[in-house]
């Protein structure tokens, strides 16, 4: 497993070891003890597991607020689509900052958010999948959006990304109260 820190401190570029043979390949996609490894020690409790049918998909900026606050450990299960994580804890260094990492099946690669961290993907091929473990459960009552072009983020998207209501009504990120607080590096910031 081969783990490189991002140009957002605290988010991790995770690449899990993949073993081909004539059938195809082998890899352990998570490993509680080899994250450890990286001081990595997140419980995560929750996989999710979505379709996007169409290019140009983007699904965010998502996060959850506490006591249900999530980190995730991202990975494309089929296609390729762009992850992007958002700093939003304020008293951040990097606060209101972005990092974005091309994920897909075949490159196997995995995006670490922390909690504090808004998330969000754009899909680069027609019917992409994305599966996250997630550090908390789902609550709707903590569920909250911020407006996927108020970060300046460039998703590569030409025209139009396909929206769902809410995200297309989400506030733009300038509006934003964010419910975090820096509260230092991670303990992996140190060892990535
Ligand atoms: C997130 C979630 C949703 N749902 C239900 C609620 C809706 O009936 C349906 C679609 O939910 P939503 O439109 O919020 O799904 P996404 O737009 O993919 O949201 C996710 O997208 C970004 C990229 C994220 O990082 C979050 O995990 C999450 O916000 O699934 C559940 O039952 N459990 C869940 O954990």
């Amino acid at each position: 497993m081969k783990v490189t820190a991002t140009a957002l401190p605290g988010v991790l570029l995770i690449e899990p070891a993949r073993h081909g043979d004539a059938r195809g390949f082998f890899s352990e996609s998570w490993s509680r003890p080899k994250l450890a490894q990286h001081g990595i020690e997140i419980d995560f409790v929750q996989d999710n597991h979505s379709l996007s049918r169409s290019v140009g998909t983007l699904r965010g900026l998502h996060f959850q607020a506490p006591p249900h606050a999530q980190a995730k450990l991202v990975r494309c299960g089929r296609g390729r689509l762009y992850d992007v994580a958002v700093d939003m804890r304020r008293g951040s260094p990097t606060y209101g900052q972005w990092v974005g990492e091309e994920l897909s099946f075949e490159n196997g690669k995995q995006l670490l958010v922390p909690v504090g961290f808004l998330h969000g993907f754009v899909t680069r091929e027609p019917d992409t999948e994305i599966v996250y473990k997630c550090s908390d459960v789902y609550s709707p009552a903590c569920d909250g959006a911020v407006r996927w072009d108020s970060c300046g983020i460039d998703w590569g998207v030409e025209g139009d990304p396909v929206l769902s209501e809410k995200d297309a009504a989400a506030q733009a990120f300038s509006d934003f109260e964010t419910p975090f607080t820096y509260e230092g590096p991670f303990p992996w910031e140190a060892r990535a």
